[in-house]
């Protein structure tokens, strides 16, 4: 059984005041869900955030990590610091860092291998541009960078970590993928887990859709067969949509 999984990737926003005053204003509200609620903040935000969470049924992820424990890597933040402060989940290779920060997949299966290392559980980017859309790219692309993000991850370690399709000409832009497009995308992910690991584990791992996703289009989403939640950027922000969407 598959329990579905809506994470609200806050991107670069909010002050840590303002992350606490959204959590006291959200958290009575997803009480009562049957879905696992993440809050993916930036760095600044995830102590006040852990604090702010205790004895509610919100969990914490960060955004992105270094794949080393410590070392002279000016600016970055290790998976061992981000453990310590409570954090469940991690973006990894969202296509925000692979375009502005470049990320690779060879850095992303490297986040994976620390990630898991560490019993942090790794939420994996992928998603194609409209023009590898346009030009029918979009599967062998997707694939592509499943298998690099997965190499060396051993099948029992799968089930632990979360896919999120995104593709990249619907994050931020209003354009949502069509349900049936999502579905597509995420049934073809779920078929390269089971070529790559067997019929066991690929019904275990959980695959999400982001990429505009709204109150009112979260229902007709995760009443697809495939998908198993989602990851909002732009939604997340405002506590009356977060608890719409996590109650859909
Ligand atoms: O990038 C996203 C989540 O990681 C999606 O962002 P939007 O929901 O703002 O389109």
């Amino acid at each position: 059984m598959r329990i579905p999984i809506i994470a609200g990737n806050w991107k670069m926003h909010k002050t840590a005041s303002e992350a606490v005053q959204f959590v006291e204003r959200i958290k009575e509200q997803v009480k009562g869900t049957d879905v696992e609620v993440v809050l993916c903040t930036p760095y600044t935000l995830l102590y006040p955030v852990k604090e702010a969470i205790k004895g509610t049924n919100i969990k914490l992820s960060a955004q992105n990590m270094h794949w080393e424990d410590q070392g002279a890597y000016t600016g970055e933040v290790s998976p061992l610091m981000l453990k310590e402060l409570g954090v469940e989940y991690c973006i990894i290779g969202h296509s925000e860092r692979r375009l502005y920060f470049n990320e690779t997949d060879e850095t992303v299966n490297k986040k994976v291998h620390a990630a898991l290392k560490h019993n942090i559980k790794p939420i994996i980017c992928v998603g194609e541009t409209l023009e590898q859309r346009e030009s029918g790219q979009t599967n062998t692309l997707v694939k592509n960078q499943v298998v690099k993000a997965f190499e060396g991850v051993p099948g029992d370690r799968v089930a632990e970590i979360v896919i999120a399709y995104e593709p990249i000409w619907a994050i931020g832009t209003g354009k949502t993928a069509t349900s049936e497009q999502a579905n597509e995308a995420i049934y073809n992910i779920r078929e390269v887990i089971r070529e790559l690991y067997g019929e066991e584990v690929y019904t275990e791992i959980r695959i999400q859709y982001g990429g505009s996703v709204k109150p009112d289009n979260i229902e007709e989403i995760m009443n697809q067969e495939d998908i198993d939640g989602a990851l909002v950027g732009g939604a997340s922000l405002k506590p009356d949509d977060y608890v719409a969407l996590v109650n859909f």
